[in-house]
């Protein structure tokens, strides 16, 4: 079996059903953010490194959404500071109304970084399992999750396996199970895929593409990686460094379902030149 290419569509339906969010919701906007300004202390006593500057971004309900930006722009500062692990220096950021704060103690984030940072020790089955054990989910409500959640991600015969037996792309799918697992609201993820080869990349933006379509979260996703931010997209928020800033939103108005085939089209190709050209003082 192509463990990469198998996603039931049995469980994508379920999923679906679940899903507490109607479609109806999508243009309202989720996630707010205001004036943004992050600074950091320069280590050396040097003046604070400006990080983030005036950032301000609407995100829609049930949008994907890509941070594009070189090394050092802000896309991770940003990203952290949605999550509530760092404090704006000013401006606000809201979602759904409430704080970052308020939303991280509901649970509503799931969060898959570029390491998927599991436990050895810990089968595939109890990794997903371990963020409802930490927030006390009954044990019969937690089997049937973490059986959905491997569903989704087309790992169901790979349970009882350890990490170390998983390939980097298994891997990471067993990080976004973990993610989801959780029934986040919004999934931020940070470079998740820049460590895999291509091949194992292009399938995994095709099967998360189907995964946020039958799922309907709103997505955020980090990345440097152009043509990854216009193939899976569907605004690519481009951040310039020194100091980071938005330089440009980009509407990718490509048609959906999306394959790869898509990036043969001139259309595709246009996109990403569109964003790079709208980098600034790179
Ligand atoms: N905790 C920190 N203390 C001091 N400076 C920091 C801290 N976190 C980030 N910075 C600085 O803020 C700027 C933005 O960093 P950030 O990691 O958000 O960029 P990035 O776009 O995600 O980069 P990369 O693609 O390399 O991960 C950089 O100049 C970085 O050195």
């Amino acid at each position: 079996m192509d463990v990469l290419n198998f996603i039931p569509k049995d469980a994508m339906e379920a999923e679906e059903e679940n899903n507490e969010l109607s479609m109806e919701n999508s243009s309202e906007i989720e996630i707010k953010i205001e004036d943004l300004c992050i600074s950091f202390p320069d280590k050396e006593g040097g003046a604070p490194i400006t990080a983030l500057k005036n950032i301000n971004l609407d995100i829609r309900q049930g949008e994907f959404i890509s941070l594009l930006g070189p090394s050092g722009c802000g896309k991770t500062t940003l990203l952290r500071t949605i999550a509530d692990l760092q404090q704006p220096t000013s401006g606000s950021i809201s979602v759904r109304g409430q704080s970052p704060r308020e939303i991280r103690m509901q649970k509503k984030y799931g969060i898959v970084f570029q390491n998927p940072v599991l436990y050895d020790w810990r089968t595939v089955r109890r990794n997903v399992c371990m963020p409802m054990e930490m927030m006390g989910v009954p044990k019969k409500e937690r089997t049937a999750r973490v059986t959905k959640m491997l569903e989704l991600v087309g790992l169901m015969e790979f349970g009882k396996k350890y990490p170390h037996q998983l390939s980097g792309g298994m891997q990471q799918r067993v990080g976004i199970a973990r993610a989801l697992a959780v029934k986040p609201e919004i999934l931020l993820m940070d470079e998740p895929f820049s460590a895999l080869d291509e091949f194992t990349k292009e399938k995994l933006h095709e099967d998360l593409l189907r995964i946020w379509k039958k799922t309907n979260k709103t997505i955020l996703f980090v990345t440097h990686n152009i043509q990854e931010a216009v193939f899976l997209s569907d605004r690519v928020v481009v951040l310039s460094p020194h100091p980071g800033r938005v330089s440009a939103v980009v509407d990718i108005d490509l048609e959906r379902p999306r394959s790869l085939e898509i990036k043969n089209t001139q259309k595709f190709n246009e996109l990403v030149v569109k964003v790079r050209n709208s980098f600034e003082s790179l």
